[in-house]
């Protein structure tokens, strides 16, 4: 079993460079399905996930090319309607397929898709927006949509649901006529998505809204698209830096993703200065819990974009760690991602859990290494990793498959920056 040992307590330096966003470059692999000529993507993420959706194209008939660092280039040939039942079980971002098969094929046959442990993912959204667009779902083993013919439509969705709203994107543009789709996601990712299909010859208006405007087209052409920047990689190294007390410098950051982001950061006495596309985390930070007015104590909750994102949330909890005060973190979407918090619990970390979806962290917090981490899940494994290098003394973080489904090379990248931290097989 693959797993990291790491020796904490010594302060990092150096640049980062920050890799393409792992949930715009699921999609837009799928996407390249909506097409029979070639899509070169750019500066796609080289991670567990995205090689899974690789095998998937190849699994149904297509191709998948390296043209260069980051550089692929895909062609679709889909000879089946069914996806394979052990590719999905590997991941869940293996629904975004379900779209792109049905506007191609109009039908589509999905096993249940797998993914890591962070409470029940419904997919309700996903087949309520098929059926909005004429689609008929039938669920046994599997999940069997089929429709004569895809018919643009208004759909509201229940939920601002990422992947569905990726799927219903999908789907509506190849669909006959106009789809409105409303209560629609609108993460930097799903942007990613939109420009990607309209440089196909798609027609979406409305993009980073809520309210998505897509014109059906017969047929969409090969592009050359490039993924933008990892918004979970920034937040992810900021919170490395201000935990080790490192000056870091984050290259290709995209600054214009960070609003909300810095402002939940800024509650826990963490800056930054922007550089023209990269961050300067410099030392000392201030790393002192600022009270809401009257003195209340402040909160970090997620929410659909603009919000806070949810994938950040245990980043947060072990900055918070390490920062002088008393914050309240209210992860609300998923129902297991804080159990997470028990690990750092056992390092030495002052949180108490209320509840599964809210943690109360008082710091700042001495941490000593402990032997039997495990990763639950991509974020969770990431907070570990940081809390390893905070921490005084010798750290091992097991089901690092979890994070390495996100996060490229992170060993050899973190080693550049002088992390102690080692991949052992046993
Ligand atoms: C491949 C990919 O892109 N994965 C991301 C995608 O997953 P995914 O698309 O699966 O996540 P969803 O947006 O569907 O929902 C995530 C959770 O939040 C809940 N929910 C969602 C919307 C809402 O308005 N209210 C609400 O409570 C859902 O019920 C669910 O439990 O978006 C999530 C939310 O940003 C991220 O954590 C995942 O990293
Ligand atoms: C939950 C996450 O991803 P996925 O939807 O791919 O499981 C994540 O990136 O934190």
């Amino acid at each position: 079993m693959r797993k990291y040992v790491i020796e904490g307590g010594y302060p990092l330096k150096g640049k980062i460079t920050v890799k393409g966003n792992k949930n715009a470059a699921l999609p837009c692999i799928a996407a390249a399905l909506l097409t029979d000529e070639p899509v070169t993507l750019h500066n796609v993420p080289e991670i567990a996930d995205v090689l899974v959706m690789f095998e998937v194209i190849e699994d149904l008939g297509g191709s998948v090319t390296k043209e260069g660092a980051g550089v692929y280039r895909i062609e679709s040939v889909i000879n089946k309607n069914e996806l394979s039942k052990e590719k999905m079980q590997k991941i869940r971002a293996g629904i975004l397929f379900a779209g792109p098969m049905l506007a191609r094929r109009n039908e589509v046959i999905i096993p249940p898709p797998g993914g890591d442990v962070i409470g029940r993912r419904r997919l309700d959204t996903h087949f309520l927006a098929f059926e909005g667009l004429g689609a008929q779902v039938h669920i046994d083993q599997s999940y069997h949509v089929k429709t004569n013919k895809l018919v643009g439509s208004d759909i509201f969705l229940d939920e601002a649901s990422v992947t569905a709203t990726e799927n219903a994107i999908m789907a509506a543009a190849m669909a006959e006529g106009t789809t409105i789709l409303r209560n629609a996601a609108s993460e930097p990712h799903i942007q990613d998505l939109c420009n990607m299909i309209n440089a196909m010859g798609g027609a979406i208006s409305g993009i980073g809204s809520n309210v998505l405007t897509i014109e059906g087209k017969e047929k969409l052409h090969g592009t050359t698209f490039t993924i933008g920047s990892d918004f979970m990689e920034v937040g992810s190294f900021i919170a490395l830096a201000a935990a080790t007390k490192s000056e870091l410098v984050i290259e290709h950051a995209a600054p214009e993703n960070l609003r909300m982001i810095q402002m939940a950061f800024a509650k826990l006495g963490i800056s930054w200065q922007v550089v023209g596309d990269d961050l300067h985390v410099g030392t000392p930070q201030e790393m002192r819990i600022k009270k809401d007015l009257g003195g209340a104590i402040p909160t970090i909750d997620d929410a659909p974009w603009p919000g806070f994102p949810a994938d950040l949330t245990s980043i947060m909890v072990v900055a918070a760690t390490q920062c002088e005060g008393t914050i309240l973190i209210h992860e609300k979407m998923y129902e297991s991602r804080m159990f997470f918090v028990d690990k750092l619990i056992s390092m030495g970390a002052g949180i108490i859990l209320c509840d599964p979806h809210r943690a109360v962290i008082s710091g700042p917090s001495r941490l000593s290494g402990a032997a039997q981490l495990a990763s639950p899940d991509v974020r969770a494994g990431m907070a570990m990793i940081i809390a390893a290098l905070a921490a005084s003394g010798t750290s091992t973080i097991s089901n690092v498959y979890q994070i390495e489904r996100g996060y490229e090379n992170i060993v050899e990248r973190l080693q550049q920056l002088g992390a102690k931290i080692k991949v052992v097989e046993e």
